[in-house]
């Protein structure tokens, strides 16, 4: 008998019929208490759990894999793509493996930062609000103006899966030039820019273009729309500060659906209070689920609560990618090598018999397919 535990309830597909004898026992936490302390979970996992997954709100460090490892445990899976939360050195001492769910958050989670780029360049929330006030008298040339997309430069920094969707969501949509900082050459993104800009060429369009920077500096002095994918880590926290934001154009939008901590958010609420052309829509933020004291006055900032990856179709995949990386491990299955998670979200074929995503994979010394 194998004890999982769930740390939030949600449809979950059943893992268990998958030709083994054993049988799976599953605890989903229902608490109406949604956020779990370290205690909570320690409570949960009780004295015999062979595997948990978890969310980005939790701590899963050495407290919690300890207490794993104690009660028989050794897979763990956050129900994220970002795993800045866990500590995968004190997962690895314990022999716990750490899975993450990437793949199937991209397009969302880059819709969600087009959505808030959109919103912020043509103040969509400030119009909503007046117009709920009852103050619209009649269209005037001078009311809610914003910023023309078509034509300008869009920067990514970190232009990964999430960064490269949403740099050719703004090329495909709004004929919109890029430049992008990574650690690593975008080439996917790079051969799709060049491409449409030929076929923009042949139309007797004007193409669009692309540029990798060799700074965030770089990004921040060229780009009308910044908008921020890279991991949260030691390189990326407070990438954007106060002397960054002064790098800025004046009128510039940015956009983060990244991690809080990669902006340094009380810097931001004294650029936007000094330049109220400047916007920004924020997805995430320094002390979640807080803002910094005067960001949520302002009207040039668009908030909304972590919700980047919320479609059906994203949730159900991340339950289903976190539950199949607990279960293969405990049935003794390889982990899954190529990046197309597809094959585990076919509602007909059975799912591969490999665990989707380890990252601690070569650390644990576990054997890989296909
Ligand atoms: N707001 C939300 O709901 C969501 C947020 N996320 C966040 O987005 C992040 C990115 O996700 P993916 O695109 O799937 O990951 P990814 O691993 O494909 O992309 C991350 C990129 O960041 C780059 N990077 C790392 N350090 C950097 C640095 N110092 N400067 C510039 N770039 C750097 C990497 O080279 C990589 O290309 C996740 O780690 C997570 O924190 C992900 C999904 C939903
Ligand atoms: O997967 C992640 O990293 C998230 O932030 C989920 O929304």
């Amino acid at each position: 008998m194998e004890n999982i535990v769930v740390s939030l309830s949600f449809r979950f597909q059943d893992i268990s019929s998958s030709g083994s004898n054993s049988v799976h026992s599953m605890q989903v936490c229902t608490e109406p208490k949604v956020i779990l302390s370290t205690d909570d979970i320690v409570s949960l996992i009780g004295n015999k759990c062979d595997g948990v997954i978890g969310q980005l709100t939790e701590d899963w460090g050495d407290t919690l894999f300890g207490a794993l490892k104690k009660a028989g445990g050794h897979a763990y899976s956050n129900m994220a793509v970002g795993y800045n939360n866990v500590d995968v050195d004190a997962a690895t001492r314990h022999g716990i493996s750490v899975g993450n769910t990437p793949g199937v958050l991209t397009e969302t989670t880059a819709e969600l930062a087009a959505a808030l780029t959109l919103a912020a360049a043509r103040r969509v929330v400030e119009a909503d609000d007046f117009m709920r006030a009852g103050k619209y008298e009649g269209w005037l040339p001078t009311l809610f103006v914003g910023n023309l997309l078509k034509g300008q430069t869009v920067g990514i920094i970190g232009a990964g899966r999430i960064g490269t969707a949403y740099a050719r969501m703004m090329v495909e949509g709004f004929k919109m030039n890029v430049i992008y900082y990574d650690l690593y050459q975008a080439t996917r993104l790079e051969k799709f820019v060049s491409a449409y800009g030929q076929f923009l060429e042949s139309q007797g369009e004007t193409p669009v273009h692309w540029r990798r920077a060799s700074s965030p500096e770089d990004v921040l002095k060229e780009a009308d729309v910044v908008s921020l994918h890279p991991v949260l880590d030691k390189t990326t926290y407070h990438l954007i500060n106060k002397e960054r934001l002064a790098l800025m154009k004046k009128d510039a939008v940015l956009v983060n659906a990244s991690r809080g901590p990669v902006v340094d958010e009380t810097a931001l609420v004294e650029h936007l209070k000094a330049n109220p052309m400047f916007r920004v829509g924020l997805d995430v933020f320094e002390d979640e689920p807080y803002m910094k004291p005067g960001l949520g006055e302002l009207s040039n900032a668009v908030v909304v609560p972590h919700i980047a990856s919320a479609s059906k179709w994203t949730r159900e995949g991340m339950a289903t990618l976190a539950a199949q990386n607990v279960a293969a491990k405990l049935k003794g299955w390889p982990v899954w090598s190529s990046p197309n998670v597809e094959p585990f979200l076919d509602e007909i074929k059975p799912a591969p018999k490999a665990a989707p995503s380890i990252i601690n994979a070569k650390a644990l010394c576990l054997s890989s397919m296909p």
